[in-house]
């Protein structure tokens, strides 16, 4: 065996609740915002993000996805292996499961492995944060939220950085889990039992589900209501009408991505107007008067832009021990 000069240093581990108390909301919303901005530049934003490899585990119905992904101009390495298992949910399991491996872009060396659901949770409802700021009703009071699990719960808390709601109203697919949500989080929220009755006149909708058909029907949405459609993320699986999607201007986080594994987009033929990175660098506009829908099947960038801010932030609070 050949011999080593130098001892490798020993990664971190970065667990759920560190993630937590680490990672600040504003700032990630800064940099997510920025990073897309990068991602949509092309070449020169010096992203390197190819679509994610998803292996079906047929036999338990679940999925493995392998996300690996880097910012040049973050100066930020990582790849994220993630499954995904709705039947956990039956099971009182988490459906999401994983670990973000966090690399020291000069050397290749790992720095640190950091609890992917946390992350996940945290980072998905950003990315629906930052396309809300520029394609929702700045106004916005009501936010319905269809689905009732972690990413619910997480958009939730995005959104409230940005928008000052009245009403939060919550449905799910059995609806103790909405009431216990609603309860979490507060007087002005309240579970729903149909569907109709909780987007009705709602500004922002989360769809936040594990349906594989369509949930949110078409005749429902308000004009000018923004749509932040975050489940259904394989090709064959839907949460949303089909008229509905051909009818919205529709927004995407990546082109490549949601053309290949979004079956809102794959079964409805709906075309993508812009990425959302493209709104941010202004090379398309936000069409936020009209009725606007935000695709997200889930960027590796957005792995790599929040565990490089828990890591720095946990070397800042290192180095004051
Ligand atoms: N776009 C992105 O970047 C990401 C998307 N996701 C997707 O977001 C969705 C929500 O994820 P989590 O909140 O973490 O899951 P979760 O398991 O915590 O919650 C799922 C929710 O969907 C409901 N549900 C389950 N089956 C349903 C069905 N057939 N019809 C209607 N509702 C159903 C459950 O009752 C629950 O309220 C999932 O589809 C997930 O894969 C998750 C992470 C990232
Ligand atoms: O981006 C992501 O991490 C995921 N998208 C769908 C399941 C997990």
């Amino acid at each position: 065996m050949a011999t080593m000069t130098t001892q490798k240093v020993p990664f971190v581990f970065i667990d759920e609740h560190e993630v937590e108390r680490l990672l600040d909301k504003r700032d990630l919303l800064v940099a997510m915002e920025t990073a897309f901005g990068h991602f949509s530049e092309g070449p020169s934003g010096g992203v390197v993000q190819p679509v994610r490899t998803m292996v079906p585990v047929q036999d338990h119905g679940g999925f493995l996805a392998s996300m690996p992904g880097y910012s040049q101009k973050g100066q930020a390495l990582a790849t994220k292996l993630v499954t995904l298992y709705p039947n956990n949910g039956k099971k009182g399991l988490p459906t999401h499961n994983g670990y973000v491996f966090v690399f020291d872009p000069s050397t290749g060396i790992i720095k640190a492995v950091v609890d992917a659901e946390s992350v996940t949770a945290i980072r998905t409802a950003m990315a629906s944060a930052v396309a809300s700021k520029h394609l929702a009703n700045p106004k916005s009071k009501v936010l319905a939220l269809l689905g009732a699990g972690v990413q619910a719960e997480s958009h939730y808390d995005a959104l409230r950085i940005l928008f000052d709601f009245e009403q939060i109203r919550i449905w799910s697919r059995g609806s103790e889990r909405a009431e216990k949500l609603a309860r979490k989080l507060g007087p002005k929220a309240k579970a729903f039992s149909s569907v109709q009755e909780t987007v009705q006149g709602a500004d922002i909708i989360c769809t936040v589900t594990l349906a594989t058909s369509p949930v949110l029907m078409k005749d429902w949405v308000k004009p000018g209501a923004h749509i932040n459609a975050v489940g259904a993320t394989r090709p064959t699986w839907q949460e949303i009408d089909p008229e509905l999607m051909r009818h919205v201007v529709l927004y995407a986080d990546t082109r490549d991505a949601c053309n290949k594994e979004s079956g809102d987009i794959i079964i409805s033929k709906a075309q993508i107007f812009a990425e959302i990175g493209e709104v941010i660098n202004k090379t398309k506009p936000a069409q936020w008067q009209e009725t606007t829908l935000f695709k997200s099947v889930g960027m590796a960038l957005e792995d790599v832009v929040a565990t490089n801010l828990v890591y720095e932030k946990f070397k800042l609070e290192k180095s004051k021990m």
